[in-house]
């Protein structure tokens, strides 16, 4: 189904409107003290006609031939527009990490690092990530590196997903 422009979008979520809506797909994730993975993925992107968006993303492990394994990784938060193509980003994990990214965004590109991260006292420690979400022949592919458990930002997870 193409994508419409909702027409109470608020004029700062422009440079981000194309996010809006439910995408599904698959990625594949590692890390030097991983093994390497493949993910499904669902992320929702909803607005109300206020300057922000609501977030929220599920993950799960698949095998090889993409068949469900076990239930992986959820992150929701708010996308907030201050302006036209910059962003801040609120984002909590069920891992026990909550963070705060500055990005920007220009036509069908969105990046994003993290300018603070915390975690309770029994999460994985996470440092800092970097995000690019990019908008290619009307699907969302994205990028994520991160500093985590001692190594230095590197990738994590990458992924392509369709609009549902
Ligand atoms: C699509 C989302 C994600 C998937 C599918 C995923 C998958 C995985 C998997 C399979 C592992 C190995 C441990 C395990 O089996 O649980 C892992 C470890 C880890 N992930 Fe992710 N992850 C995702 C997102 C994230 C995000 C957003 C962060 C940071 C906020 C993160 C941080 C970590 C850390 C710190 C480790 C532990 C590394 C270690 O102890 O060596 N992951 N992840």
């Amino acid at each position: 189904m193409p994508f419409e422009l909702p027409q109470n979008l608020h004029p700062n979520c422009g440079p981000v409107a194309w996010l809006l809506g439910t995408w599904r797909g698959n990625g594949h994730g590692d890390y030097p003290t991983l093994e390497k993975f493949q993910y499904g993925q669902e992320l929702i992107f909803t607005h109300d006609g206020r300057p922000f968006f609501h977030y929220m993303a599920r993950a799960w492990i698949t095998d090889a031939d993409g068949g469900f394994v076990r239930d992986a990784a959820m992150e929701a938060g708010f996308l907030r527009c201050p302006e036209p193509g910059k962003v801040e980003l609120l984002l909590s994990h069920n891992t026990g990490i909550s963070e705060i990214w500055y990005g920007a965004a220009d036509a069908g590109k969105l990046e994003l690092h993290t300018a603070g991260v915390s975690f309770t006292e029994t999460a994985k420690e996470v440092t800092a990530g970097s995000r690019m979400y990019g908008n290619v022949d009307g699907d969302l592919l994205y990028a994520y590196d991160m500093a985590a458990v001692g190594q230095e930002l590197q990738p994590h997870l990458w992924a392509r997903l369709q609009r549902a």
